[in-house]
């Protein structure tokens, strides 16, 4: 199991005309492939900051991301990340959903239908893929926001608060489902979780208010 993500001593500021907001400070932490980190911490520590930077949307203002021994833009490596709402559309089938990111990359063949049919059957969905995204419950709207990242290919799956949308009762059952997916996928995520119980994490970062 080797490092797949080092952080080395990060750090990030935001500029607004309110003035300065130091959100992290000093962040070092590796995860190694295949593992599974949650990120716990009180509001405002800097956690979706932490996922925005690991998923390059921002860049740090000091320290460096490595992916790989590798710059995080040069590496080459896919990021996924799912976000707390599910974004799914409305006016396309489930189905239709899950295939738009890989319309918008290109990468949509014959073979990604093969790939996807056997992921709604595996996660009970394939029953529901031309029905429009209000006909499925909320943890199965979750699944497929989750197959839907997963059929990018993440190397690094980033989960900022997958099931804070879900009632309590719900994110009982999804949370143990999507863990159970994401470990037959074999995949290296990072989670944002408020709940440490609604994981079982290899590993836990707690990040403290700058
Ligand atoms: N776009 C922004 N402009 C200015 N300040 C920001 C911005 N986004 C976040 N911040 C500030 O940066 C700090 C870290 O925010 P961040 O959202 O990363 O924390 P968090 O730990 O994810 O919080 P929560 O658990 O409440 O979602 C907070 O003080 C927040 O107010």
């Amino acid at each position: 199991m080797g490092e797949l993500l080092k952080i080395n001593n990060v750090g990030y500021t935001y500029h607004s005309l309110d003035g300065e907001t130091t959100a992290l400070k000093d962040i070092s932490f590796h995860v190694n492939d295949g593992e599974f980190l949650a990120i716990v911490g009180p509001s405002g520590c800097g956690k979706s900051t932490l996922l925005s930077l690991i998923a390059g949307l921002i860049s740090p203002d000091t320290g460096e991301i490595l992916i790989d021994g590798k710059n995080l833009k040069s590496s080459g490596k896919n990021i996924g990340y799912m976000l707390q709402k599910d974004h799914l559309l409305e006016w396309r089938s489930t189905q239709k959903n899950l295939t738009l990111g890989l319309e918008i990359q290109h990468k949509l063949t014959d073979s990604s239908y093969v790939c996807i049919n056997e992921m709604l059957s595996t996660y009970g969905l394939i029953t529901f893929r031309n029905s429009k995204p209000s006909s499925l419950s909320g943890g199965m709207r979750q699944r497929a926001a989750l197959i839907r990242t997963l059929l990018l290919e993440p190397d690094i799956l980033l989960l900022d608060e997958p099931f804070s949308a879900l009632d309590y009762q719900t994110r009982i059952e999804v949370s143990d489902d999507i863990w159970g997916i994401i470990r037959k996928e074999h995949k290296t995520a990072i989670l944002i979780t408020h709940d440490i119980s609604e994981a079982m994490p290899t590993k836990l970062l707690f990040l403290f208010s700058t």
